[in-house]
C-alpha cells in the first residue's frame, strides 16, 4: 500500500446511486459516522450486521443459521451477507440516492464477489482506531446494547476475525483503484473524525468547492491527507 497523492476528484464516475462502504474494526465508530453521513447526505444505511442481528432477532432460518457464529466472532457465509444486502438494495433502489454499505465486505472473497455481482464502491472509508480504544468503547456499549457480542470472550474472537479476515479488504480496494480508499483516524470526537468523510463524499460528487472547509483541503497540498498511506 503506497503512499499515493490523490484527490477525491473522479472524473469517470459512472452514473447511478453511490455505493460507499464504510470499514473499521469492531467498535471503531462505522455506525456512528453513517449516522452523520446518512444525516447530511440521505443515502440507505446498510449494516450487515444489523441485517444479520434482525435475522436472529425474528428466529428466521438464516437467523438460526448465523447466531452462534456472530457469538462466536466468526464470520457468517457471505452468500448470506450478499442476499440481505441485495435485497436490500433492491427494495429501496427507487427511493434512495445512495447506498452507505457498514461493516461489509469482511474479506477479500466477499469484496470480490461484490465487485462481480454489484459493483465497486465510490468510496472506501476505512476507520482507524487502536484496539485499546476499540476494546474500551465496546465493553462500555456492552452495558446498555443487549448485543451478544459485546463482551470480553467474544470482542477478542472479533478483533482477531478483523486483523486475519477483515483489514485485507483495505489493502484491496487500495490496490484495486488508487484514491478508492481513505483512511482517517476515529479517535478524535466524532464529529472531528467526520469533517474527513463529509469532504470525501463531496469530492467524489464534485461538491468539493460547496463547502469552503473542504474546497480549501482540496485546493491546497494537504488534499493527499486523503489518500490511503
Ligand atoms: N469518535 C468516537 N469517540 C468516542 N466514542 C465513540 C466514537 N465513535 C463511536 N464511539 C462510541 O463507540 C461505540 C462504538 O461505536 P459504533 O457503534 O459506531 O461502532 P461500530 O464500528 O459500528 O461497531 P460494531 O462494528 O461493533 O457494530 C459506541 O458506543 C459509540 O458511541
Ligand atoms: O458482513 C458481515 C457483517 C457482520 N457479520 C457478523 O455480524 C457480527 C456483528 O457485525 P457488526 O458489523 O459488528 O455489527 C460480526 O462479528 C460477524 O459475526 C458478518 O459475518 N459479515
Amino acid at each position: 500500500m503506497g503512499q499515493r497523492k490523490v484527490c477525491h476528484h473522479n472524473p469517470n464516475l459512472p452514473k447511478g446511486r453511490p455505493i460507499i462502504f464504510v470499514l473499521g474494526g469492531p467498535g471503531s465508530g462505522k455506525g456512528t459516522q453513517c449516522d452523520r453521513i446518512v444525516r447530511d447526505f440521505g443515502y440507505l444505511h446498510l449494516s450487515a450486521g444489523d441485517l444479520l442481528r434482525d435475522e436472529v432477532k425474528y428466529g428466521t432460518e438464516i437467523g438460526q443459521e448465523c447466531e452462534q457464529l456472530m457469538k462466536d466472532g466468526k464470520l457468517v457465509p457471505v452468500e448470506v451477507t450478499l442476499k440481505l444486502i441485495k435485497k436490500a438494495m433492491k427494495e429501496n433502489r427507487n427511493s434512495t440516492t445512495g447506498f452507505l454499505i457498514d461493516g461489509f465486505p469482511r474479506a477479500v472473497d466477499q469484496a470480490e464477489v461484490f465487485e462481480k455481482k454489484v459493483g465497486r464502491p465510490k468510496l472506501v472509508v476505512f476507520l482507524d482506531c487502536p484496539r485499546e480504544e476499540m476494546e474500551k468503547r465496546l465493553l462500555k456499549r456492552g452495558e446498555t446494547s443487549g448485543r451478544s457480542d459485546d463482551n470480553m470472550d467474544t470482542i477478542l474472537k472479533r478483533f482477531d476475525t478483523f486483523l486475519l479476515e477483515s483489514m485485507p479488504v483495505v489493502k484491496y480496494y487500495d490496490n484495486l483503484q488508487p484514491g478508492l480508499v481513505i483512511k482517517v483516524s476515529s479517535v478524535p470526537p466524532p464529529d472531528d473524525v467526520y469533517k474527513e468523510i463529509y469532504c470525501a463524499i463531496l469530492g467524489f460528487r464534485g461538491e468539493m468547492d460547496t463547502d469552503p472547509m473542504c474546497a480549501a483541503l482540496h485546493h491546497s497540498d494537504s488534499c493527499d491527507r486523503l489518500s490511503f498511506a
